[in-house]
Parts: C-alpha cells; sequence; structure tokens
C-alpha cells in the first residue's frame, strides 16, 4: 500500500481522518498506530490537541507550568471564535490544579472531572503541582452547565471477576444520570491489583465513537490494547497516558503488564451506556 498521510497537521492540531472497517486490515503497524494511537499528548508549558474527524472529536492534553495558566484556544481545524462557541469539553486532572471557565474558577482534585458547556468563552488550566489536564470536546447543539465530578463523591459500579482479571471500577461522570451533555459520555475505570484486563468480554457500539487514555501504568510496563472487528482483531502496544481512537466498527479492550486505569469518552448518536453490540470471547479472532 502507497505511503498516506493519515495524521496530517492544520495549524498546531494533530487531523486524524476516519478509516473503513475494510481498510486497517492492511495497515502495519506504523500505519496502525498512525490511525488510533495518540502518543504524544501531554507536554510541560503546552496544550496540544488531536482533532478526528471521527465523530469529530477533539482529544487534548494541557501541561501547564507552576505560576503560568495556559488558556485554550480555537485552532484553525474548529473556524470558531473560541473553543467551546459549537463544542462542549470535558476535563479529567491528573493531579490537583484548577481549572477558570468564563472566570469562574473550579479546584479539581486527582481524577476530578469538569464538563464545561457550549457557549463558554474562556477554558485555562493552571496548576502548581504539575497536573495534566486530559482534554475531550465534541460538538454540542446547545448550553448545558458547566460542573464538577468529583472523584471522591463517585461511587464506582464494581465490575469482573478475579478469576478473569478483570476486577475493576468504574466511575461515570458525564451521563444523563450525571452531568447533563449534548454527546459526551465520559467516565474513568480503575483496575484492581493483579487485575489486567479490561472490556473483556468486549463489545464494539455502532453509534459511537470511544477513545481510551490509558493512566496509571509505570513507565516499563505496557497495555497490549485490542481494536479491529471482531473477527479480525491487530493490537497497540500503548504507554502511560497515551489515548487510542476506536471507530465504531472496532473493539476497544487490553491486557495490561501491570494494574492501570484508563479515562473512557465517547460521542456519537446515542448517550445509552448500555448499547454496546457485545461480543463473546469465543467471537474474537
Ligand atoms: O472496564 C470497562 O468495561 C469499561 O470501562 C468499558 C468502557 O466504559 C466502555 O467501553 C463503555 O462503552
Ligand atoms: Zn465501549
Amino acid at each position: 500500500m502507497d505511503e498516506i498521510d493519515c495524521s496530517r497537521k492544520d495549524g498546531d492540531v494533530e487531523i486524524r481522518h476516519p478509516t473503513h472497517p475494510g481498510q486497517y486490515t492492511e495497515f502495519g503497524t506504523e500505519e496502525l498506530r498512525a490511525h488510533y494511537l495518540v502518543e504524544d499528548l501531554f507536554a510541560p508549558g503546552e496544550i496540544r490537541t488531536v482533532y478526528t474527524h471521527q465523530d469529530r472529536m477533539v482529544l487534548g492534553g494541557a501541561v501547564p507550568r507552576p505560576g503560568t495558566a495556559l488558556e485554550l484556544s480555537a485552532e484553525p481545524p474548529l473556524r470558531s471564535e473560541y473553543f467551546c462557541e459549537r463544542r462542549e469539553l470535558g476535563v479529567i486532572a491528573l493531579g490537583g490544579g484548577s481549572v477558570t471557565a468564563d472566570g469562574e474558577e473550579y479546584e479539581l482534585a486527582h481524577r476530578d472531572c469538569l464538563y464545561v458547556g457550549r457557549g463558554t468563552r474562556s477554558v485555562s488550566f493552571s496548576s502548581d503541582e504539575g497536573a495534566r489536564f486530559y482534554l475531550v470536546s465534541a460538538p454540542a447543539h446547545t448550553e448545558y452547565p458547566t460542573r464538577v465530578a468529583r472523584h471522591a463523591d463517585t461511587t464506582p459500579a464494581e465490575l469482573g471477576d478475579p478469576a478473569t482479571a478483570n476486577v475493576r471500577g468504574l466511575r461515570k461522570y458525564v451521563h444523563p444520570e450525571g452531568i447533563h451533555s449534548c454527546q459526551l459520555v465520559m467516565g474513568i475505570t480503575e483496575l484492581a491489583e493483579g487485575s489486567v484486563w479490561n472490556t473483556m468480554p468486549c463489545h464494539t457500539h455502532d453509534r459511537r465513537t470511544e477513545c481510551y487514555l490509558y493512566v496509571d501504568l509505570p513507565p516499563e510496563h505496557r497495555v497490549i490494547h485490542l481494536l479491529g472487528r471482531p473477527d479480525e482483531t491487530r493490537h497497540l502496544v500503548v504507554r502511560n497516558e497515551q489515548a487510542v481512537i476506536s471507530p465504531s466498527w472496532s473493539v476497544h479492550s487490553g491486557a495490561g503488564t501491570h494494574r492501570y486505569g484508563f479515562v473512557w469518552a465517547m460521542a456519537g448518536e446515542n448517550q445509552d451506556f448500555g448499547d454496546m453490540d457485545h461480543v463473546a470471547i469465543d467471537e474474537l479472532r
């Protein structure tokens, strides 16, 4: 296959084009990574963003230096005056810091979530503790209030079993019974010590794109993330704080060489968490 331009830049934003489920089977390791893996979202003193045409989600990382706030701007691909002019934004703090939205400061502890509604003109990030902020945005048709969900106040759904090495707690932050949004559904799943599998048995969801950001993985460890159609899977070897974009036709599951957690975020046709196309383990190939 000819080399393809799968991650061009527009301004400072990396652009990812959608792929057809017939294409990825022809991809080698580098093309798989260039299409589906987001490797370097977090850099000191920068806000980095990746615009995927999969449900037009934007993934980002903001890493403010102590004493200097970083302001989120509307980069050229958005063709808008300010970032949230037509978009909503979910933020997960990785470390303690604050987000200021239209002059209101929200203090976030590690793993807290801030939802920023459409129409918010200014959003900035600051931290004296070296926090990283993970950003996920989707187009929004109306305005919902900006709100915080605290990790400490959210009761996780307990999933999995020690016998299948997939004991994990799933916290929902942005969802129809929690923080209201137009499209975004977002939360965090944390594996128990000794568990390594996420989202197995796995699923696709034909009506949404889903992105995972892996966290809590020591530098020398990796997650083997499964993607592709259930009957023809491929894998990505993923480091800590790297993200994976899963098209609607792709499974999204993984096993780590160590316990870890991951931020999951979806956008698309509906917000029904249970709207999954389940795949039995014996259907996987
Ligand atoms: O551990 C899990 O299972 C998950 O966290 C699943 C994701 O939330 C997901 O894929 C939702 O569609
Ligand atoms: Zn899913």
